[in-house]
């Protein structure tokens, strides 16, 4: 196949997707120094809302849906993406490219008086808008206080900075990849907190009839990430997995076997249904298939079944 003439690449345009957008560029600028790559900044829904609570407004596909209207139209060619905010099916017609190495998949505790989650004074306000670490912080640490933060990076930290919170959590990845790795006082360990699926990889979306494109692509296309990330998304999937599900899931392979960790839980932290599965990493979205209906069957379906979902 002949090298592509011109690539363009659509990416929301917070300073982390345009992080993200350049990131991808540069790979295919090395690797086609004859294409011209081009980045088409676009605004979505999900960044325009800022005063509600994602889970309530319908999530993560708010974030892409502009996106893949620019790939529908050919304005773009490929879209870039934190696999976290891809819903777990895309939509007919796209298809997930590649998906590349995971930077570090931790959630990171943010303070700018305090080391450690366990040293925050009882009645500390923690802020995150995640019913994920709001669920493991409040089974944890039951005499903290949660409260909603939402916004991008920057805006999160300016919150901090400004007082409203003692600490906040926000992803790893996401403050590694905007160079304020310096703000992490301390990284979260899967078992404090279970990262979300698809945490710290990124993902490169296409439509479904550009099989050019997915060549192209190959070599920023990571197995072991691509496996792991395949394993937890299978899993949120048959758990219904959005934002308004309290849900974590991490796997790992080590020594050719891959380890899916997951975890669903009442967003109080009251209940958490808790388990792990292990098999070959070609074995991946059957072990996250199978870890969900273990899951399902100790409690995460009562639990499912108790949460307030919203249709879409
Ligand atoms: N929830 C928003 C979001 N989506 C992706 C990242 C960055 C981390 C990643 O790429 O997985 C973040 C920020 C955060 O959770 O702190």
């Amino acid at each position: 196949m002949p090298n592509p003439e011109k690539i363009i690449i659509a990416s929301r345009e917070s300073q982390l997707a345009m992080w993200q957008a350049h990131f991808i560029r540069d790979r295919l600028v090395q690797l086609y120094p004859q294409t011209e790559i081009a980045i088409l900044g676009m605004t979505t829904k999900g960044d325009q809302i800022l005063d509600t609570s994602l889970s309530k407004i319908g999530g993560k596909g708010l974030f892409i849906k502009e996106l893949e209207q620019a790939l529908e139209d050919g304005r773009a060619d490929i879209a870039v993406h934190s696999m976290k905010d891809i819903p777990m099916n895309l939509p007919r017609g796209f298809i997930l490219a590649a998906i590349t190495e995971r930077e570090d998949p931790r959630d990171a505790f943010v303070s700018n008086n305090f080391n450690r989650l366990k040293d925050l004074p009882e009645g500390s306000i923690v802020g995150t808008s995640s019913l994920r670490r709001e669920s493991q912080i409040r089974a944890n640490f039951p005499l903290l206080e949660v409260r909603p933060l939402r916004g991008n990076v920057q805006t999160r930290l300016r919150k901090l900075d400004e007082g409203e919170y003692s600490a906040i959590i926000l992803a790893a990845a996401g403050l590694i990849r905007l160079g304020l790795g310096y703000r992490i006082s301390a990284v979260l360990s899967p078992e404090s907190s279970l990262p979300a699926v698809g945490q710290g990889a990124l993902g490169i979306e296409c439509r479904d009839n550009r099989s050019d494109l997915v060549e192209w692509m190959q070599p920023l296309h990571d197995p072991v990430t691509s496996a792991c990330v395949k394993a937890e998304r299978a899993m949120s999937r048959v758990l219904g997995g959005s934002c308004q599900v309290p849900l974590g899931g991490y796997a790992e392979i080590s020594e050719d076997i891959l380890t899916l960790r997951g975890f669903v839980a009442t967003p109080d932290g009251s209940r958490i249904v808790a388990d792990k599965s292990s098999g070959k990493p070609e074995a991946g979205e059957i072990i996250g298939e199978q870890l969900a209906e273990n899951l399902k069957q100790q409690g995460a379906q009562a639990i499912l079944d108790s949460l307030d979902l919203d249709p879409n």
